[in-house]
């Protein structure tokens, strides 16, 4: 077994069109899962967790090339250092808004940025928001780990993708409501299963911008197991993740060397 992962996932309510209380309970939150035991190596925020769903006002919400994120983010990873992937913001870009997430390692040095790639038309997202171009990566203490946002995980190739560029985990970052529980729980799984590594998401809770989350922020193991799961309340879910696993499931059933990718476009 190699040295765990503890992982600590913030399962908060995103009060929407509210930055101010929205940073004020980040904050509270992060310091609450700062003061775990053991210490996470870790945090992971939910989804536009600055603004929420207020997209008819989010040029004037988003944060302004994430610098407010930015600095928050990173003093805090500093002070205590604890890595952070900083779920997705709201982020303004001259006149465009990006669903960005921003990951910090335990110096407080942003060591990657993801935005969004599959708009969700049911929540109007395309009408607001302009799509990422390139998908998200990146080296999580010599760990190769991948980021996709709420709606990409219905898109298997890109979770594929990211497995066959090495990611042995991949974080999800969501804003998924009620009632679509049974394809989350799901779909999460099945990324899980299929590309045989880590899944990692953290979703929103309660009522917000006229929708309801669901919470069930998930671990899930490169077996499928769910390793941990929230229920339909604000928490701090916090599991170990061990990451010689990936290795052990992926000789066990070689998926990887048996593809016939020449068979497959
Ligand atoms: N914020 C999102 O991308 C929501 C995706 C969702 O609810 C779905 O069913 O897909």
């Amino acid at each position: 077994m190699t040295t765990p992962l503890r992982l600590a996932v913030i399962q908060m309510n995103i009060v929407a069109g509210d930055p101010e209380a929205n940073f004020a309970k980040m904050q509270t939150r992060l310091e609450e899962a700062a003061a775990l035991s053991p210490k996470p190596d870790l945090i992971i925020l939910p989804e536009m967790w600055n603004t929420g769903y207020a997209l008819t006002e989010i040029q004037a919400l988003a944060d302004p090339d994430g610098e407010r994120t930015k600095r928050t983010i990173s003093a805090f990873c500093r002070k205590y250092a604890i890595n952070v992937l900083a779920g997705s913001i709201a982020q303004l870009r001259g006149d465009t808004v990006t669903n960005t997430v921003h990951v910090f390692d335990r110096t407080g040095s942003e060591i990657a940025e993801y935005s969004k790639i599959h708009l969700f038309q049911l929540m109007n997202e395309h009408l607001h928001l302009e799509s990422g171009t390139e998908p998200g990566r990146f080296d999580l203490e010599g760990v190769p780990a991948g980021m996709m946002i709420c709606y990409d995980i219905r898109f298997p190739e890109l979770a594929r993708k990211l497995a066959l560029e090495g990611a042995r985990i991949v974080f999800v970052p969501a804003e998924w409501p009620h009632p679509r529980l049974h394809h989350w729980r799901t779909l999460l799984q099945a990324r899980a299963i299929e590309n045989q590594m880590y899944v990692v998401s953290c979703n929103t809770v309660g009522e917000s911008g006229g929708s309801n989350f669901f919470g069930h922020s998930m671990v899930i193991d490169p077996w499928g197991e769910v390793i941990a799961e929230a229920l339909e309340e604000e928490t701090i879910l916090a599991a170990d993740v061990d990451l010689g696993l990936v290795e052990e499931v992926r000789n066990r059933i070689p998926v990887f060397a048996d593809r016939r990718p020449e068979l497959y476009s």
